[in-house]
């Protein structure tokens, strides 16, 4: 205890000081930030893992052939498949014809990024506690050896609105809690059409997924702001993970986010209107395995900085979900058991830089 105690500065300190901070004051990145190898990111780059052969590029999805009723069925059936073939394999895929407009898009990254660029006083206000989730700052401090993502956060819970606390929503830019609560509506709207039309690749109910995370399913957002950071060879935005809600949907504005498939890791490619649509872990045990969570991490840049807003979609609190009944046949044994609040067991192994998905598994 004592030990830990000396190597390790008290929560309070260490989260005293935004990455913003240390950015403007030009202070090289503490030790604690540090997760990556000298030369690792330059070999990687060598190895040629992020590729740009365009037949290894993640794929792209027209939601709108999905929910419209006039599109032909051979194109249907067809969009379904790619869709079934992208969650199988990558776990993931960027989502185009959702409905909402680039111009909004273009909006919401305006107003955060407007939030993020305020004197730190005005964020401070919003600041949350270190041991809390909710607010302004860093994530609480990780386990002991785990290192310090080069990024900072604002986290609010967005659906039901009873879960709102409004004293972390901005005030400055005026429009911030307006444009907000539109894009809480959009996204409510995106996830009942991708939770139908993931049913309906894997030819179950449509709405069964949908029964599964609850009318009253939270929606968490989960703002990011990643600083130019001076050495991006030794310290990442955010540590490589996978996401322990049900699905997450990402709106990023610059590139950085990269996806693990087999032992390679691929750049998510800005694509003007398009979403990321990211399974996670109680995806995975829904469909018991079908669909693949994927380990996904942000790069830092010495060259700029950049802004993401992450939406998690998470079943109910409380309530047991596991894996559709007519996915467990003869061929493809039951893989996962139920489970419930997986996100909170989630989230004591991510703060020890492992992945929880184990703990579900049969
Ligand atoms: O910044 C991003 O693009 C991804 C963020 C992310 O993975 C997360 O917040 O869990
Ligand atoms: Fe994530």
């Amino acid at each position: 205890m004592a030990e830990a105690a000396d190597s390790l500065p008290p929560a309070e300190v260490l989260l005293s000081k935004r990455v913003q901070e240390l950015v403007i004051n030009q202070e090289e990145p503490p030790h604690l930030y540090i997760c990556r190898k000298s030369g690792e990111a330059t070999d990687e780059e060598q190895e040629e893992n992020v590729s740009s052969d365009p037949l290894t590029q993640i794929p792209v999805i027209d939601l709108s052939i999905l929910s419209a009723s006039s599109s032909p069925s051979s194109e249907h059936d067809g969009e379904l498949q790619k869709l079934r073939l992208a969650l199988s394999s990558w776990g993931c895929f960027l989502a185009t014809g959702h409905g909402i407009p680039s111009s909004f898009l273009d909006e919401i990254v305006r107003v955060s990024r407007e939030f993020f660029e305020q004197p730190m006083e005005e964020k401070r206000k919003l600041e949350k506690g270190v041991e809390e989730f909710e607010g302004y700052g860093g994530d609480p401090v990780p386990a002991k050896g785990q290192p310090l993502d080069w990024s900072d956060r604002l986290f609010l819970d967005v659906y039901p609105e009873d879960r709102r606390k409004l004293k972390f929503w901005p005030e400055n830019p005026p429009s911030f809690r307006d444009v907000l609560q539109e894009y809480t509506v959009k996204m409510r709207l995106m996830t009942e059409a991708i939770s139908k039309a993931m049913a309906k690749s894997l030819d179950l109910q449509e709405d069964c997924f949908l029964i599964q995370f609850g009318e009253k399913a939270p929606l968490q957002a989960r703002f990011n702001y990643y600083s130019k950071c001076p050495r991006p060879d030794l310290v990442l935005g955010l540590k490589p993970h996978a996401d322990g809600s049900g699905y997450t949907i990402i709106l990023q504005d610059v590139e950085g986010l990269q996806v693990l498939k087999g032992d390679k890791w691929f750049t998510v490619p800005t694509i003007s209107g398009a979403l990321l649509v990211l399974m996670a872990d109680q995806m995975e045990i829904m469909t018991n395995g079908v669909f693949k969570s994927p380990v996904h991490r942000v790069l830092s840049s010495s060259e700029r900085d950049r802004i993401s807003l992450a939406v998690f979609y998470t079943p109910e609190p409380n309530k047991e979900i596991g894996p559709e009944e007519a996915l467990i046949t003869e061929k493809s044994a039951k893989a996962y058991k139920t489970v419930k609040d997986y996100a909170d067991v989630h989230w004591d192994y991510y703060q020890q830089g492992l992945r929880a998905i184990h703990v579900a598994k049969v």
